[in-house]
């Protein structure tokens, strides 16, 4: 040891020469534990670069004790934890970062890719006009003269107060100049014979869709209506069109060979029936009434013999009901003409542009002479198909109470699991909820035969309607079930779209359909008019997840009880920061239009037309 080099003390010597004093040499550096040295190491990395936040750390360290060296592992592992910590920390963030902003790009790329399908769907779609005026590029620009008026006192009304009433009955109205929303039949000039016929039939006050959309078609305006299922629109498309017909006949009356005024399209022959029944009705307490003339409508579907109504022929018609391919075939072959036509109304629009009647309506439009007023409804009307529709339309009013697509309010629906296997026994037992009349749907043909079979077996009194039925079978069916002959109708979508039948108590959705429109539509036929009705819907594992999760939104949208098992399904587009939408194409909440249902059977569609015209098939 060298005497010139500066003396050192241990300040803690060992405890065997605790009273000596030790020379150190110069260069000598205190021991420190293996565990201190990671500890300062790990200390000045997880500093380095990072923003320094001030803690009690960060006070100068007093000198280490004894009591301190023997921690000293303990405090490393601490250290070493808090590190690991915030190094986990930083990785975290940096990779929850990464996620989103992949996310967000996903989300972004999945909105384009839908974009640019929709654009592809529109492309080549030819506008929902008469051929002639397409290739004349004739365009009508000024809506439908009527001499209706709404009372004085009510057009004195401000915007303001009108929007306030709007607002109060939930009723969302988009367009120019749209006309007043009238709470009482009384102030709407209806003739008085047919108010008294529909109060004698419960209809007292009007519901939203007749409040605004009785004044905009009274006054001629082209208009796109859309509510939900059992809300009163047939009345609302088929009054307008009997008090033009009632004008017109006033100011001249039909002789044979003349008119009608009025067309209403309906996709199936069911609904088509129904609503000239409900035309036939208004029309007979009209002329019942002793002041009005009796007005004529025509029924003009399918599968009937259009002989019965040579009676009818024979005087002049005021109004047609049709499907679309017998009114084409007529006017087609001049047994019917549209040159003094004014009012075209297609009632479930939506589903006549899906079922392909589009070139058909094209055609029955191509046979106007005259400028006319054209109305939409349903209650399931898709963006995509509002937005076709309207620039078809002149200056349209789209009425809208509720969310296109969303369910009926006054159904209660509860969604059961039942494994495939039991489902025939449990329909039994569900059986039990409610009195009848009940309707069960499925929308494959053999399961409605399979179940009708069942069912009678029990001895439970059901009819069964499809697509395959004969008319006479399937108007026996609807006949005997409305009258309540019959207790239970099991049925394919055919009888879901529009058909109203008498206080259904239950609807049991057998088999969930593909769409969720279906589904509206089916359930729909329970809670009419302001009346509760309970739907119940079997899913199990056959049912595709798409499917459930566009269930899932539709029961939280109309503040349902949701199972467990559906709150379970996560939505996909959520976990890439997507947003909930409903689908252009299909309306459905849970999914974008890249898998949408309808798109896929439109498609399918599509190839098998033009496998057809290129000579495929067998
Ligand atoms: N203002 C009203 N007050 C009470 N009942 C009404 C009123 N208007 C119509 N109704 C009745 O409500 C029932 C359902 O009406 P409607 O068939 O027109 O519904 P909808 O909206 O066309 O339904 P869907 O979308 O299923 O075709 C019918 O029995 C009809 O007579």
């Amino acid at each position: 040891m060298s005497t010139t080099a500066a003396t050192r003390r241990l300040r803690s010597p060992p405890p065997s020469i605790e009273q000596e004093e030790y020379e150190l040499p110069a260069d000598y550096k205190p021991y420190v534990p293996v565990a201190k040295r990671r500890a300062q190491l790990l200390k000045t990395l997880g500093t380095r670069g990072a923003k320094r936040i001030r803690t009690s750390e960060d006070e100068p360290s007093p000198e280490p004790t004894a009591a301190s060296m023997l921690d000293a592992d303990e405090q490393a592992r601490e250290l070493a934890r808090r590190e690991r910590t915030l190094l986990q920390a930083a990785l975290d963030m940096r990779e929850r970062k990464q996620v989103e902003e992949e996310g967000k790009s996903k989300a972004e790329l999945a909105a384009v890719e839908d974009a640019k399908m929709l654009v592809e769907m529109e492309r080549g779609q030819k506008k929902l006009a008469g051929a002639k005026d397409i290739a004349e590029g004739t365009v009508w620009t000024e809506s439908l003269k009527t001499s209706w008026r709404a009372p004085a006192f009510i057009r004195a009304e401000t915007e303001e107060e009108r929007e306030r009433l709007r607002e109060k009955n939930h009723i969302i109205a988009e367009g120019v100049d749209i006309p007043p929303a009238i709470t009482n039949f009384n102030d709407m000039k209806i003739p008085k014979p047919i108010l008294k016929y529909l109060k004698d039939k419960g209809i007292k006050k009007p519901t939203p869709i007749q409040m605004l959309g009785l004044p905009t078609a009274f006054t001629g305006r082209d208009m796109i209506g859309i509510a939900f299922t059992g809300s009163g629109k047939t009345l609302t498309f088929s009054l307008p069109a009997i008090m033009l017909a009632l004008e017109a006949e006033m100011r001249l009356p039909f002789v044979r060979g003349e008119g009608p005024v009025g067309l209403i399209i309906c996709p199936s022959r069911e609904l088509a029936r129904q609503t000239y029944e409900g035309c036939l009705a208004i029309c007979t307490a009209l002329a019942e009434g002793g002041e009005y003339p009796q007005l004529r409508t025509l029924l003009a579907i399918g599968g009937i013999n259009m002989g019965e109504q040579q009676e009818v022929m024979s005087k002049g018609v005021h109004m047609v009901v049709a499907t679309p391919g017998r009114l084409m075939d007529m006017l087609e072959k001049g047994k019917l003409n549209a040159d003094s036509c004014k009012y075209l109304c297609m009632d479930e629009a939506d589903r006549m542009i899906d079922m392909g009647f589009e070139d058909d309506v094209r055609t029955i439009m191509s046979h106007f002479k005259h400028q006319r007023q054209t109305l939409l409804f349903s209650a399931t009307m898709p963006r995509k198909i509002q937005d076709f529709a309207a620039q078809s339309l002149i200056n349209p009013i789209l009425v809208n109470v509720g969310r296109a697509g969303a369910a009926n309010m006054d159904v209660v629906q509860e969604v059961e699991y039942v494994k495939q296997e039991a489902k025939m026994v449990y329909l039994l037992e569900c059986l039990q909820k409610t009195a009848p009349p009940v309707i069960i749907f499925s929308d494959n043909k053999n399961e409605v035969d399979d179940i009708q079979e069942y069912l009678l077996l029990k001895g439970v009194e059901a009819v069964a309607i499809h697509g395959s039925k004969t008319q006479e079978e399937r108007e026996y069916a609807i006949r005997s079930f409305k009258t309540g002959a019959k207790d239970i109708m099991v049925a394919s979508g055919v009888a879901s779209k529009g058909l109203d039948f008498n206080e259904i108590q239950h609807v049991i959705v057998y088999t969930m359909p593909k769409e969720i429109e279906d589904y509206v539509h089916e359930i729909g036929r329970t809670g009419r008019s302001g009346k509760t009705g309970i739907a119940t819907t079997f899913i199990n594992m056959n049912t595709p997840e798409q499917t459930l999760l566009d269930l899932k939104y539709l029961l939280l949208e109309a503040k349902q009880k949701i199972p467990e098992f559906l709150l379970s399904i996560e939505d996909p587009r959520l976990a890439i920061g997507g947003q909930i939408q409903g689908c252009p194409v299909c309306g459905g909440l849970g999914h974008g239009i890249s898998n949408c249902p309808k798109v896929e059977e439109l498609q399918r569609r599509q190839n098998n037309e033009r496998q057809k015209y290129s000579g495929g098939g067998y």
